[in-house]
């Protein structure tokens, strides 16, 4: 059959063909957050148009719905709502909505005019799409809801049955409004963000990449922009987790309490829906990791051994899914049990918080086990997670502008102005610039510069001291600065003061 069928026939996405199954039918299959290839093997080529995963309502939906306005002989659509991941999602539900319920006249979170469809969920389509022409859709492609995958397959198979019937209207595209950010220049490997909280070292993840991240074509049909290798470090989440009011995080209370459970209780392999992580630690190789890295711990406080391992050998072999976060280490140094997790891949505005979130429930349930099975009272240190391809996609850059604009000078405000590599104390002595290093608590002094040349004193303490915190570091240099001027023309300099001319 699929031979006879003219290549004409077949689906053409106008938007991430690359992400779609193609076949010659007149159906759209859309699969959430199932795999498509599961439910791809249940059917022939001539059966489907497509089929392609949803996995966002306000990202996803818009370019899902140009695609079907570019193949007006897709005449039905069946949406394979079936996982947790769907439902925590609401991306097909919203879908369904749209056809069911239809769409109005709104505006995006980043408060660009576009149809928000009639839904529980906030579900977005770009305002370029003619309403009218949105109206044929729905009155022309009739929508089916499936559970299973095993469903799915069977209402695509009966539908194939259907004679086939003529296209709808003529294939229609409209304009991709598109953002190209200007890049500033910047480190490419290796990069250090600290927060206190989840929300402020987010905010802060976000500015960097945005600002000084590369463009580079994604595995998606799309771009990101990326860093690689960046460490970001939360020293103070609460217990409970800090939510900011209003919530601009791209996630709530409720959805983490879900995703919280993917990452600390086993799960069983389910066809079609990718591992867990809670699967890969519970039981995946045969073992419970936690229950394992809790016992350890507790026969050895000082071990640098306590490894989690998500990475799965075969997940190097094509056709499976690897796990974006790879590795788990935990360590306790003075008394405080720091977790410090490896992701190969981290999608830093939509996924990272969640990530964020899940790991530090994880990290407390651990400190928690500790304490109750043993003579340790240990504290919680700090989450550290290391994003090996930190990106932020390019459908989210807008709204990463947005963010950076409401949140970032706040956040970088957050600083505390205790820089860890101490703190300097400079003095004109003797017609000398003189600077002593001194250790941020105590204030004991490590070291001493003398000198009356800024720039002499500036190189020293920056060869000696490469950690210095940035502000930190360019404070001292203005410091330096006015210190030289007071010793060349006999003014009186004291620190952070202005300069007192002497009369
Ligand atoms: O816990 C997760 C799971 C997925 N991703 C993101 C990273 C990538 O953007 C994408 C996975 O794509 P692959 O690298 O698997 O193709 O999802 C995360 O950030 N965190």
């Amino acid at each position: 059959m699929t031979n006879l069928v003219s290549q004409e026939l077949y689906y053409r996405p106008a938007y991430k063909p690359n992400q779609v199954i193609c076949g010659s039918g007149q159906t759209v299959v859309v699969t959430g957050w199932t795999v498509k290839e599961s439910v791809a093997k249940h059917l022939q080529p001539y059966e489907y148009a497509g089929i392609g995963a949803c996995y966002s309502p306000t990202r996803g939906i818009s370019l899902l719905i140009r695609n079907l306005l570019a193949n007006p002989v897709v005449r039905y659509l069946v949406v394979l709502n079936a996982t947790k991941e769907d439902r925590n999602a609401g991306a097909c539900t919203c879908l369904l909505d749209f056809f069911g319920n239809g769409f109005e006249l709104g505006i995006t979170d980043t408060g660009k005019q576009c149809w928000v469809i009639r839904s529980a969920v906030v579900g977005y389509i770009d305002i370029e799409i003619a309403a009218d022409d949105l109206e044929q859709l729905r009155a022309s492609v009739e929508c089916f809801e499936a559970k299973t995958i095993a469903e799915a397959a069977s209402q695509v198979k009966q539908l194939a049955k259907r004679e086939r019937v003529e296209p709808w209207g003529e294939p229609k595209t409209y304009p991709l409004a598109t953002v190209e950010p200007t890049v500033l220049p910047g480190t490419r490997y290796g990069h250090r963000i600290e927060g206190k909280t989840i929300a402020e070292t987010w905010v802060k993840i976000v500015h960097r990449i945005k600002t000084t991240g590369t463009i580079r074509p994604t595995g998606y049909d799309g771009q990101w922009q990326e860093l690689i290798d960046l460490m970001a470090i939360v020293t103070d989440e609460p217990e409970g987790f800090y939510f900011p009011e209003p919530n601009y995080l791209p996630c709530d209370r409720t959805f983490i309490s879900e995703y919280v459970s993917q990452i600390l209780d086993d799960a069983p392999t389910v066809e079609g829906v990718k591992y867990t992580y809670g699967q890969r630690l519970r039981s995946h190789f045969g073992l419970d990791q936690v229950e394992q890295a809790i016992g350890k711990l507790i026969a050895d406080i000082d071990s640098a051994r306590v490894v989690m391992s998500l990475w799965d050998v075969q997940d190097g072999e094509a056709n499976s899914s690897p796990p974006c976060l790879n590795h788990i280490w935990l360590r306790v140094i003075d008394n405080e049990l720091s977790l410090t997790a490896t992701f190969r891949s981290n999608d830093m505005f939509s996924a990272w918080v969640a990530n964020a979130m899940g790991l530090r429930a994880l990290q407390q349930h651990i400190r928690d086990e500790i304490c109750d099975r043993s003579k340790y009272n240990l504290q919680m240190g700090p989450l550290i997670t290391i994003s090996q391809s930190a990106h932020i996609y390019d459908d989210c850059w807008e709204n990463a502008d947005n963010l950076i604009a409401n949140q970032y000078k706040k956040a970088f405000q957050e600083r505390d102005y205790a820089d860890p590599s101490g703190s300097f104390v400079i003095n004109i002595q003797d017609s000398e610039i003189v600077v002593e290093h001194m250790t941020p608590g105590t204030g004991e002094v490590v070291n001493c510069y003398s000198g009356k040349s800024a720039t002499q004193l500036c190189r020293q303490i920056a060869a000696d001291c490469p950690a210095l915190q940035v502000g930190h570091a360019m404070y001292l240099g203005c410091e330096l600065q006015k210190a030289e001027l007071a010793l060349l023309n006999q003014h009186y300099y004291t620190q952070d003061r202005p300069l007192k001319i002497k009369l």
